[in-house]
């Protein structure tokens, strides 16, 4: 496995400048391998160089689904599960102020709903959000963990005089089992874009499973956001490909000089390769709200109390995208999420709590946005309305990553409407 020297959760740490110095420098350097662990790393965590395991979740190229197309549990946790069982990267999350003021502030203002409940922590990690239950007043509190993770929150839960309340259970929640139905599941199940990881699978296995009709979601609601944006990543993204092509054509050459052999029919398949590293996958990014270019949409909202398997398992959404003014280009667009904590109908929150990782100039989070660049870039007119389809579906070999097909079209002032243009992308 491979373990990132510099992960970028790390760089939470680091200010908002250097980052994005420091992420602009690492996405030029990377090779473009075009598989595995290190592709992944490089082309969304951004900030991670190539070779490092790439961040949240880690599902790295090379399929965790089994051939029948059920999850093959033993790929799933090598390819998924693994990172999260290192400090390092449990440190990275719990680095992140505005994820952590948002759980602590949804925990211990509305405390009424812990006092004398049970919980379900469904992913503990650390322990982190089942020690703020406990000191919340919860009587029992689950923490569920599959990676070996556990045995560090079983002594940070001991260490901070809260084993008497949480009982820490090492393995998938999937498979365990626990003694009663719960008041309140708590979780951060959250990924890139929102799916990414297709972790709220397991909460919502959970919920059917262990929470009373009565009970609670923490989170209670997620959205997805997409607005339209600008960046100069795209002539950057334009030249590393163009730089990539020239170099195989150098390459031919070479070979065929030195080896007398012809790779030239391997030029598709190749450029066909590149572009998808480089023009398709997208990107993550911390934009600052001055690059969105446009009123934000959202895409898609989720009441975690009721949501099914097969909603978050595919996501589609048609939407119109409307300009600010004085735009004259499109670059591509930002993807990004919230999340709520209001309670539920019949118990609401007293303080509603929000975690936002939209665009900001001081509230960053780990989980930046999602960067999805328009090659060639759209030429607009004031007055221009961008109409849209969007459809996430999880990739075939790997069911924590996702495939995203963007349909869009210009409606000019004029009425005029311009070809329709379908543009493929890949989460990875
Ligand atoms: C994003 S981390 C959050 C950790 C911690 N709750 C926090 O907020 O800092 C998600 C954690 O859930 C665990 N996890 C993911 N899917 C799981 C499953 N199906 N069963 C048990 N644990 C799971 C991962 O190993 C990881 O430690």
């Amino acid at each position: 496995m491979v373990v990132s020297l510099l992960p970028y959760r790390a760089l939470r740490s680091i200010s908002r400048s250097n980052l994005r110095t420091l992420s602009e420098k690492l996405q030029g350097i990377a090779p473009a391998t075009g598989v595995s662990c290190a592709m992944n790393g490089h082309v969304n965590g951004g900030p991670p160089a190539a070779g490092m395991a790439p961040s949240r979740g880690v599902p790295a190229a090379g399929g965790a689904l089994a051939k029948g197309g059920g999850v093959d549990k033993a790929a799933d946790f090598a390819n998924y599960f693994c990172t999260y069982a290192f400090l390092y990267h449990q440190k990275e999350m719990l680095s992140d102020r505005v994820r952590m003021d948002a759980y602590y502030r949804s925990i211990f203002r509305n405390a009424k709903h812990f006092l004398g409940k049970t919980v379900l922590d469904v992913g503990t990690g650390s322990g982190i959000l089942a020690i703020w239950a406990a000191q919340a007043g919860a009587r029992k509190v689950y923490a569920v963990e599959a990676t070996v993770m556990a045995r560090h929150a079983r002594s940070l839960i001991a260490g901070n005089n809260v084993d008497h309340i949480v009982e820490v259970i090492e393995g998938a929640i999937e498979d365990i089992t626990i003694p009663e139905k719960v008041d309140i599941i708590i979780s951060e199940w959250m990924g890139y874009f929102l799916v990414r990881e297709s972790m709220f699978d397991s909460v919502i296995y959970a919920r059917d499973k262990w929470l009373k009709p009565t009970g609670i979601m923490y989170p209670s609601h997620a959205r997805m956001w997409v607005a339209p944006m600008r960046t100069s990543l795209v002539e950057h993204k334009q030249q590393e490909f163009q730089h990539s092509m020239a170099d195989w054509g150098c390459f031919l050459q070479d070979t065929s000089d030195h080896y007398n052999v012809d790779m030239s029919c391997l030029s598709n398949p190749y450029k066909e390769e590149q572009t998808k590293y480089f023009l398709q996958t997208s990107m993550w990014n911390s934009l600052y709200p001055n690059q969105i270019i446009g009123q934000p949409v959202i895409i898609k909202e989720f009441d975690c109390l009721t949501t099914t398997m097969e909603e978050v398992s595919s996501v589609r959404s048609s939407f119109k995208l409307p300009f600010h003014p004085g735009h004259s280009r499109l670059c591509g667009f930002a993807g990004w999420f919230d999340v709520h904590f209001k309670g539920s109908p019949t118990d609401p929150a007293d303080h509603e709590v929000e975690l936002t990782t939209a665009p900001s100039t001081d509230e960053t989070t780990h989980w930046g946005q999602q960067v999805f660049l328009l090659h060639p870039p759209l030429n607009l007119q004031d007055g221009d309305i961008l109409s849209c389809s969007l459809d996430i579906t999880r990739s075939r070999d790997n069911h924590r990553l996702m495939d995203v097909k963007f349909v869009h079209q210009l409606e000019r002032a004029s009425g005029e409407k311009t070809p329709l243009i379908t543009s493929p992308y890949f989460i990875e």
